[in-house]
């Protein structure tokens, strides 16, 4: 245990070395969303994120240990914190990480990376930042005098994914960075950025935020992290964003349609679209045609099934989150390319709830259609859900929404049933909330 302590303590300190911040490649400082971070640490390699993380929680390399080394995280329930009060408060730089993952000097690295057209898996940037966002939650809640960290730090929301550049090259190194933003008194929201090399200047390409939960060491309850003190007028207003979020999140979900009839101009979109379907030769609402250049939604539908090998599994032996975003990603982007008839691009992705855990060994069904599209843009959604081989229930364990923009212009999908109805009202308000149209920069655009 002694030796677990020190090597938590060497990790905090590798990653606080002081060196050239990942800021130093841009001419203006109005393109830096680095508040004051500008000592901090120097790059770790991606693929250390992952070694760090075992370390801190102390997990075995083989399966076949899983369930000892669970055991042994039992002892350390007794650090954990019985109230917020109790945990020292942290600032944002104490948990701010920069990650290199250099795909220019390291072409060995690209294979993994690599799209048959030459750019770069977005799969596998999900799979990057979900490990990223926990690694930075262990720096904000680590406690200096424990083994191992007490906390089972999952993955609770991807709360939304912006993408500033349509395609992202293969030869180019790439940085990752982030910090928390904003704690609630068991959850931390992260806020992560991407920049890739152009020129001689670190850009930037992706803006995520993530929301963090933290656990008991046995994952079976919650469990108190560190306050957060903002130290600039820039921090606080990235708190108070933080404190917005949360409440734009209730008022989203309270007036989810699941729960709440649409609203009067919803109705109208909806009532026009099936007035639009009407046989004009015959008087009836059952006779249905589509108008021309337009999808029946259900003909949008693609599927699949993966099975959930313990390979997949995250340092808490259950499936991890950013191998269930890879697969439902691909999916939706296929979905996307059937529909579109061109290459996709990801330009945002948004509210992916991960409801509840997907256990080791279970099969993981996959279903995705288009249910919104509006000039080049396609938005899919991803359905999954869970049996295991014993029970055969069904039970949802995550919905994905992503945006996908096509080279050309797309057909219009129209819903058929009223369940369909308010999946296009749901496409319709994800779309809807995405910021990168008007952001999208053309100055990046390249030929795909
Ligand atoms: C060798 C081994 C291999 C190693 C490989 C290394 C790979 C690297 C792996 C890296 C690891 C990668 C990581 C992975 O792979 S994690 C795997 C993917 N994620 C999961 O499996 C999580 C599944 N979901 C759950 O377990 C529960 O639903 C959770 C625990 C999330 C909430 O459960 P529950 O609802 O019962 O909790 P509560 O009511 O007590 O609330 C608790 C707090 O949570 C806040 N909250 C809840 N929901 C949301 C939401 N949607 N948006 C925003 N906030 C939300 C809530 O406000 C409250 O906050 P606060 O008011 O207290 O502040």
């Amino acid at each position: 245990m002694r030796r677990l302590a020190l090597r938590l303590c060497t990790l905090n300190k590798e990653l606080l070395i002081p060196g050239r911040g990942l800021t130093q490649g841009f001419q203006n400082p109005e393109k830096q969303r680095v508040f004051h971070m500008h000592e901090a640490c120097s790059p770790i390699h991606v693929n250390h994120v992952r070694d760090k993380l075992r370390e801190i929680v102390g997990v075995s390399t083989n399966w076949r240990d899983h369930m000892k080394a669970m055991e042994e995280r039992k002892l350390l329930q007794s650090f954990l914190a019985k109230s917020q009060e109790g945990l020292p408060p942290r600032r944002m730089k104490d948990s701010y990480i920069e990650v290199l993952l250099p795909l220019g000097s390291q072409p060995e690295l690209r294979e993994k990376y690599l799209t048959v057209q030459n750019t770069i898996r977005f799969g596998r940037i999900l799979e990057d930042l979900d490990s990223l966002g926990v690694l930075i939650c262990y720096m904000h809640t680590r406690v200096h005098a424990a083994k191992m960290s007490p906390l089972s730090i999952v993955t609770a929301l991807v709360d939304k994914i912006d993408m500033c550049k349509t395609s992202l090259s293969p030869e180019q190194d790439i940085k990752f960075s982030g910090h928390v933003s904003w704690v609630g008194k068991t959850s931390m929201e992260v806020k992560m950025q991407m920049f890739q090399l152009h020129g001689n200047e670190f850009c930037p390409v992706l803006d995520a935020t993530f929301v963090m939960v933290a656990r008991d060491s046995e994952n079976k309850g919650p469990a108190f992290v560190n306050p957060l003190i903002p130290e600039s007028p820039e921090e606080e207003e990235l708190f108070r964003q933080g404190e917005l979020n949360k409440g734009r999140r209730v008022t989203f979900s309270a007036t989810s349609l699941l729960k709440m009839a649409p609203s009067a101009e919803e109705r109208t979109t909806i009532h026009e679209m099936f007035l639009n379907t009407l046989d004009p030769k015959t008087v009836s609402f059952r006779s249905r045609v589509l108008p021309p250049n337009a999808v029946w939604m259900e003909n949008s539908k693609l599927k699949s099934l993966e099975v959930c090998h313990p390979q997949e599994r995250n340092i808490f032996n259950r499936i991890f989150g950013g191998f269930l975003m890879r697969k439902a990603y691909e999916l939706g982007w296929a979905t996307a390319c059937n529909f579109g008839g061109s290459r996709p691009f990801v330009v945002a992705v948004d509210d992916i709830m991960f409801q509840k855990p997907v256990e080791v060994g279970s099969l993981l069904f996959l279903s995705s259609q288009v249910c919104f599209t509006k000039d080049n843009y396609i938005q899919v959604r991803v359905h999954s859900e869970v049996a295991s081989l014993e029970s055969k229930e069904h039970m949802t364990t995550n919905v994905f929404h992503f945006t996908f923009m096509s080279e050309k212009e797309v057909p219009l999908v129209f819903p058929r049933t009223y369940g369909e109805s308010m999946l296009y009202l749901d496409g319709k308000r994800h779309f809807n909330s995405m910021s990168v149209p008007v952001k999208l920069r053309k100055d990046f655009s390249e030929a795909p």
